[in-house]
């Protein structure tokens, strides 16, 4: 089927269970998630960074895509912008095709971040094509900082943003931070504010960034083979889960897929020093970033046989 938009398939998710956002940068990781996705008989985003579409080059990850749509027919695929950082990039990629984007004005002040925002959705709009925003700013609670009221997204202030703006869905931050290292103490969300958030924007799909759970298997097994990542810590998945059920309906997992395939990577480099055939170490780490996946839509998002 031709590439879907992320709002059909959060109306189809909402309170049930979530759509899993994952980053791509490259094919091993786009067939891996692809793979994940039809064998789990269930929706996926596939999303792309600004750093992705440097990386990989935007025509490449195009045709990708293209080829992914054709590989998994039966799959509903959205692909989205992770982190727009500018009107002129949320134009460039939808006028490339993609059907979702995020504008992230969440380090502006909130009149700026309200206009910037709003620019974006008007293009967007007018070319079919969905915005997700983001209010609030990601960061970790660590254990001698009781909680940094400032940067959680303020529960009015959501409302105001989403009725001003006209965004689809909304990035909000409830404890949460991007990479590996989320938690110093004992992991912790907010889930009074969610739930505050959600009953005040009934029915509206909220998204969760930086929801790694650091899986300790990879973090072990990277420690063991040569990395140091020393004691990584992610979101656990019952927390996951339970956002689920309150009205996160979009998960966002880069780190997770990077740790999957460094594990699986750094283990054949040095139990098989002689190899070189970069077939022999990137098609397991593209198994390994297929397994993780169908865990996470199985066991975490709640989203597979919903095709
Ligand atoms: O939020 C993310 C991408 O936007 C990814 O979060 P993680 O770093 O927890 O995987
Ligand atoms: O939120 C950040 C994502 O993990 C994307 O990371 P990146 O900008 O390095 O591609
Ligand atoms: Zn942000
Ligand atoms: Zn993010």
């Amino acid at each position: 089927m031709p590439l879907v938009r992320t709002d059909e398939l959060f109306k189809k998710a909402y309170g049930k269970y979530a759509i899993g956002a994952f980053n791509v940068n490259n094919m091993e990781i786009l067939q891996g998630v692809i793979d994940a996705a039809k064998e789990e008989r269930s929706p996926v985003i596939l999303q792309i960074s600004k750093g992705a579409r440097n990386y990989a080059k935007l025509v490449y990850l195009m045709k990708l895509i293209e080829a992914a749509t054709q590989d998994a027919p039966e799959v509903p695929i959205a692909v989205h912008l992770d982190h727009g950082d500018s009107f002129e990039l949320c134009k460039e990629v939808i006028d490339a095709g993609f059907t979702s984007v995020m504008i992230d004005g969440s380090h502006l002040p909130f009149e700026e971040n309200v206009a910037l925002t709003k620019k974006v959705v008007e293009y967007a709009h007018s070319k079919n094509v969905v915005v997700e925003g983001e209010l609030g700013k990601l960061q970790g609670i660590e254990e001698h900082v009781v909680s940094n009221e400032a940067v959680y997204t303020d529960p009015d202030k959501a409302v105001e943003f989403v009725e001003r703006t006209g965004v689809d869905s909304l990035a909000i931050a409830i404890g949460t931070s991007h990479g590996a290292y989320k938690f110093k103490g004992e992991p912790k969300l907010d889930f009074e504010r969610l739930q505050e958030i959600a009953r005040k924007l009934p029915n509206f799909p909220l998204v969760l960034h930086g929801a790694s759970s650091v899986l300790p298997q990879y973090v072990e097994k990277i420690n063991k083979y040569g990395g140091n990542i020393g004691d990584a810590k992610g979101v656990p998945e019952d927390m996951l889960r339970k956002a689920t059920t309150m009205g996160i309906t979009k998960i966002n997992i880069d780190t997770d897929l990077r740790l999957a395939m460094t594990a699986t990577i750094r283990e054949i480099f040095a139990l098989h020093p002689e190899e070189f055939d970069p077939r022999k170490y990137l098609g397991p780490a593209r198994d390994e970033i297929k397994n993780l996946v169908k865990h996470k839509m199985r066991d975490v998002l709640g989203s597979s046989n919903t095709i």
